[in-house]
């Protein structure tokens, strides 16, 4: 099974790309949805998020308020550090559990894609054997994430806290310029898709996936 990890800065269209190889045939687990699941009151990321921020941070339910995490970290740039060491390790370990999952299923996919916004800046883009960036321009992803009801300021800071695009296409395996229609994004989602078959083959089959410059599409 080839593991590919997606990224690319807010807003520049992670979700969408991913939902067409899905249409496609790969496995796909967006971070943002295991995010979801650890903060709901059974989570695991509840009890040590209430140790560093206090019960301020919780829904009536007992499961953790993204609104009001939101407004924490947009008024404070430490306690954006301080949700990352707490999560980010709890999103690595789900991660590694359903791609072994999937590994050991008699008829497991071909193509596994984890997407996730922060796999250059954690480093954890080293255990896919390829990587994707999706990218478009500064101007568009800002709009894009303000219409999906994001605030300029917490814009502002997730983007602070985010690598820029020339870091992430120096370690992509294929870049995916998301500048244009979502037409056009779809069209390049299928050729994405028969390179990763063919990536999958190679490994399939013990051959070494090719190198060199990143296949921009
Ligand atoms: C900051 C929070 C409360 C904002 O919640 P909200 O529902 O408004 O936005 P959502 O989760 O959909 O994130 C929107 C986008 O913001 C960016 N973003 C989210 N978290 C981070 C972060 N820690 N650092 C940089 N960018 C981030 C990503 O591009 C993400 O896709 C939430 O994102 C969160 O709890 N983040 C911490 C966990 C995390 O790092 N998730 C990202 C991938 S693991
Ligand atoms: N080519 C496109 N044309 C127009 N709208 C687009 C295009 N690509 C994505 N969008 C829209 O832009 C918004 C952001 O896209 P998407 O959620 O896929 O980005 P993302 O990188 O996953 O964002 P985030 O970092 O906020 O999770 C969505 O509302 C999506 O429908």
């Amino acid at each position: 099974m080839l593991r590919v990890g997606l990224t690319g800065g807010l807003g520049a269209g992670k979700s969408t790309l991913a939902r067409f190889l899905a249409q496609k045939g790969a496995a796909v687990r967006d971070a943002d949805a295991v995010v979801e699941e650890l903060y709901l009151p059974q989570g695991t990321a509840v009890l040590p998020l209430v140790r560093a921020f206090g019960e301020r941070i919780l829904t009536a339910q007992g499961g953790v308020d993204r609104e009001k995490l939101k407004k924490l970290v947009a008024a404070d740039p430490s306690a954006l550090l301080m949700l990352n060491r707490i999560v980010h390790p709890l999103v690595r370990a789900e991660m590694a559990r359903w791609l072994e999952e999937l590994e050991h299923r008699p008829q497991g996919p071909l193509v596994a894609v984890v997407e996730a916004a922060l796999l250059v800046e954690t480093g954890s883009f080293r255990s896919y054997h390829r990587l994707v960036v999706v990218t478009a321009p500064l101007s568009v992803r800002r709009e894009r994430a303000a219409a999906s009801g994001l605030s300029l300021e917490a814009v502002r800071r997730l983007m602070e806290a985010q690598a820029d695009d020339e870091t992430k296409r120096k370690v992509a395996h294929y870049i995916v310029d998301n500048s244009g229609t979502l037409a056009e994004l779809e069209a390049k989602a299928e050729a994405l898709w028969q390179h990763l078959l063919a990536d999958a083959q190679a490994v399939a089959e013990g051959r070494p996936l090719s190198t060199g410059p990143a296949l921009v599409l």
